[in-house]
């Protein structure tokens, strides 16, 4: 059920274009996320969902129009978001334990330094491993850590400073089901219990459909933004994709056909 919105929103996109030279990834983005929402970010590649990220973590200047997250101009909101990058494996010499890692979400934020701020510091952090059950390997040096692992580090890293939004670039990849549905389970935990806004870029819907309130579909320069009941129909899907799409329900799941009858694996077309 989607929350209602009685507060103001935490990120607030308002006749947003974005464009690199003559290409223009979007135009004309109203969009704005209530706390608690949880906002999909579906495309298939090079449609700009990682661009958006970057515009609300204030590394990328919109062409047009405004942007705010959490009241202030993106830049200036970075210590009210979280972020879980696009998977990279880090480099096995780093000589950073997994609950340093962590720490580094933290530092910056509050308390300062003294007795107090460390204890403080330690207690969240250990709040943060656990909660992402990543105890068993915290103390090992990343590098060394298998990309599942390290990325259990990076949801915690991200939650640890309490966003008042999370901006997740495709957070699964590479966990296994379980996991996949522990941190999708934690994020959601997380958005109920503080407010906390997603916006969660993925090639993939249906791990997360049964969290989803609204989805955000990017293609080739338009975009619709709807329940997925709404955005995810082979009508909307075909006006989008300017090509026959069909969207198939099976269970509780969403997939799309093509417009060549390949049914593809994931909730975008691969190939159109
Ligand atoms: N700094 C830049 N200058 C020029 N073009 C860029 C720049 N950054 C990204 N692009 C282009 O903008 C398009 C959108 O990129 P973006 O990474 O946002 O796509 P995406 O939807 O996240 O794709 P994917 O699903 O492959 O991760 C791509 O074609 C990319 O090559």
């Amino acid at each position: 059920m989607s929350p209602i919105v009685t507060t103001a929103p935490v990120v607030s996109l308002s006749g947003a274009r974005l464009a690199y030279g003559e290409r223009v990834l979007w135009d004309g983005l109203d969009l704005d996320v209530a706390p608690g929402e949880f906002v999909a970010v579906l495309g298939p590649n090079g449609s700009g969902k990682t661009s958006l990220m970057r515009v609300l973590l204030g590394l990328r200047a919109l062409s047009a129009g405004r942007v705010s997250v959490a009241g202030a101009a993106p830049g200036r909101a970075n210590r009210r978001i979280g972020y879980i990058p696009q998977q990279r494996a880090l480099e096995p010499t780093l000589a950073l334990r997994g609950r340093d890692l962590v720490g580094l979400g933290w530092d910056g934020h509050r308390w300062g330094l003294g007795l107090r701020g460390v204890r403080e510091r330690g207690r969240r952090v250990a709040e943060a491993v656990a909660a992402v059950g990543a105890e068993g390997f915290a103390d090992r040096p990343v590098g060394l850590l298998s990309g599942g692992e390290q990325q259990r580090l990076r949801v915690a890293q991200a939650l640890v400073g309490d966003p008042a939004v999370l901006l997740c670039d495709e957070p699964l990849l590479s966990l296994d089901l379980a996991h996949q549905r522990a941190v999708s389970d934690l994020i959601d935990a997380r958005r109920r219990s503080a407010g906390t806004a997603v916006l969660f870029v993925t090639h993939e819907i249906n791990p997360v459909l049964h969290l989803v309130d609204r989805v955000l579909y990017l293609v080739d320069g338009r975009f619709r933004i709807g329940p997925p009941a709404e955005v995810m129909t082979s009508r909307t899907l075909t006006e989008l994709y300017r090509t026959d799409v069909e969207v198939v329900r099976v269970r509780d799941q969403i997939h799309v056909v093509g417009a060549h009858g390949e049914v593809c694996e994931d909730s975008h077309l691969a190939e159109h």
